[in-house]
């Protein structure tokens, strides 16, 4: 049965089956050292029926372009303050060079792939953030037009999201990249979100000093990591979008290490690799 969504809604799965779709976000911290195994190992399972979606960041590249044009910027609490300048910089960087080349190298291990940005068709509707005065131009996802990501996987492409945002007068937003995946999961009504990152996972310092990757973690435990400082940095926005989407249909977030062999089969195939973000 057709379902037609004048507005963003979330997904309604009565006609279609999400248990065998995921999204994952490929961090900016790690894209350029994905192994072509891993763009291999997505073709395989788009073979097989997999159905991912993917949201990617491109903070450094970012940074790296801003810095090329002698534009300052700054971070607050890990949001880039983002002017109007700042902002065609941010949707170049995201929207052109990193988009098309997650693309590319999807097509080029033989896997089917369209990339668009949260403004393509109103598909990442977004309000400003709270603290605007602060980072200006940054907004929160308000909907996602799921009809959108379901219609290219149905054509059998994977779905590749910048993530910038748009609100009803046309205005653009610059949206972290783990906040957008979280609220793309939550509205495809994704079972699991996997996000790719430069770590094994959420680390933990032990009493020799050592450090340990934690196999699971509870929303809970989180809340004092952070408060600890054991948390910090670009791993707080991971942990917030996880702790937001698994209120939702979301069960499970895990954080990986996108160098780790076969890391995307392995997450699902149940193995305990990476760390699992779970409701309690
Ligand atoms: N407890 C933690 N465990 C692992 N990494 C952490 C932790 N706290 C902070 N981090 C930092 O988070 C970083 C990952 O976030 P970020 O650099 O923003 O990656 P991405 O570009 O993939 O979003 C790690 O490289 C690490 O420096
Ligand atoms: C508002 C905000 O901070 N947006 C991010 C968007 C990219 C991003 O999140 O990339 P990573 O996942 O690589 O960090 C930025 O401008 O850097």
């Amino acid at each position: 049965m057709m379902t037609l969504m004048t507005q963003s809604e979330t997904l309604d799965t009565s006609g279609a089956d999400n248990g065998n779709m995921f999204v994952m976000k490929c961090g900016g911290s790690t894209l350029t050292a994905l192994p072509d195994s891993f763009f291999d190992d997505l073709r395989q399972l788009q073979e097989d029926g997999v159905r991912p979606v993917i949201v990617h960041g491109g903070g450094p590249a970012i940074s790296e372009n801003l810095k090329k044009l002698g534009i300052e910027s700054s971070f607050v609490n890990g949001l880039r303050v983002t002017t109007e300048e700042v902002l065609d910089v941010v949707e170049m960087t995201l929207s052109g060079s990193i988009n098309k080349a997650i693309v590319r190298r999807i097509q080029s291990s033989g896997g089917k792939s369209i990339g668009l940005s949260g403004v393509d068709g109103n598909l990442i509707e977004a309000a400003p953030v709270s603290n605007s005065d602060e980072v200006g131009l940054v907004g929160n996802v308000t909907g996602v037009k799921a009809e959108i990501i379901a219609g290219i996987q149905a054509l059998g492409y994977i779905p590749v999201i910048a993530p910038l945002g748009i609100d009803g007068n046309g205005q653009r937003y610059n949206i972290n990249a783990d906040t957008a995946a979280g609220a793309v999961a939550s509205f495809m009504q994704s079972p699991q979100m996997i996000v790719v990152t430069d770590v094994p996972g959420i680390l933990t310092t032990l009493e020799d000093g050592s450090k340990q990757v934690l196999p699971s973690v509870t929303v809970e435990q989180i809340g004092q990591m952070i408060e600890t400082g054991e948390i910090y940095g670009g791993m707080i926005p991971k942990v917030k979008a996880a702790i937001d989407c698994i209120q939702g249909s979301v069960s499970e977030v895990v954080i990986v290490d996108g160098k780790e062999p076969g890391v995307l089969g392995r997450v699902l195939a149940g193995e305990t690799i990476g760390t699992r973000i779970i409701r309690k």
